[in-house]
């Protein structure tokens, strides 16, 4: 029997209206790959993260994470998200925050520490880790975000817009931060809009309009901006 993937989502659908959402996707995402999402505004790539995280029910379909059906409650201690903004205690710390999601995750006061050191080190929040999340820049609460959602080393990790507020010391940051969690195995899952930085993580580009996957870009194509676009106008113009 071939082996599951960690992210299987099959024929998966969620309207809102007669044109909106997502409408019949399929997708997976392999151990050890970085799977990228691309689309205009409004295509479905957050309605389908969401899906695939349990925020929203699918009218149809299935979605399968880490090995089970998130309508059965899915297994979320070996998943990893940040979708929209991170979610943290304006009023706690960047170290304490990060020992709240550990402790949430059932891990080991010590071992969580030691994380929070390696994570902090990894996205440069050393000096952060005594500053209350509401005193943080938006590009530092952006990379407390990420820290928290793998500080557990999930299985599956799920970003939405990842690199939105990032720096361009930020970006190179997650970047590698992807590179080195997929080398050790993860799935990982992230929508976005920078075509470039996309062509530069990613081993799959998945493209979406109106709700349904219309193809995808070649990591290495030569011009990646125009084979978007035209899958993007070829879809508008049959849509239409
Ligand atoms: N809760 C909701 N109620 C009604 N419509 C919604 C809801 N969530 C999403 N939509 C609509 O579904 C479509 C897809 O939205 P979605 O947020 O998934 O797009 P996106 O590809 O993530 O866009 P962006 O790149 O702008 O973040 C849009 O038309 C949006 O307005």
């Amino acid at each position: 029997m071939a082996l599951e993937h960690p992210v299987d989502v099959r024929a998966v659908a969620r309207r809102f209206g007669r044109t909106a959402g997502v409408n019949g996707i399929d997708l997976t995402v392999a151990h050890g790959e970085i799977h990228a999402l691309v689309g205009l505004n409004g295509a479905g790539k957050s309605t389908l993260l969401r899906l695939i995280l349990g925020m929203l029910r699918p009218e149809a379909g299935s979605v399968r994470v880490a090995g089970s059906d998130v309508a059965r409650g899915g297994s979320w201690s070996r998943v990893g998200h940040l979708i929209d903004a991170p979610l943290a205690y304006p009023a706690m710390t960047v170290r304490q925050n990060l020992r709240a999601v550990a402790t949430l995750h059932g891990i080991p006061r010590s071992l969580a520490d030691e994380r929070i050191a390696g994570l902090s080190t990894e996205f440069r929040l050393d000096e952060y880790l005594d500053v209350r999340f509401g005193r943080l820049s938006l590009g530092n609460r952006q990379r407390l975000g990420l820290a928290a959602a793998l500080v557990h080393e999930p299985e599956v990790i799920v970003l939405d817009e990842p690199g939105n507020a990032l720096d361009p010391s930020g970006v190179i940051l997650l970047r590698n931060a992807l590179a080195s969690r997929a080398a050790r195995g993860s799935a990982v899952l992230v929508s976005s809009h920078h075509l470039d930085e996309v062509a530069r993580i990613a081993h799959r580009i998945t493209v979406i309009n109106r709700g349904r996957v219309i193809g995808s870009l070649a990591p290495d194509a030569v011009d990646i901006e125009r084979a978007f676009f035209s899958l993007v106008l070829a879809d508008e113009e049959a849509s239409s």
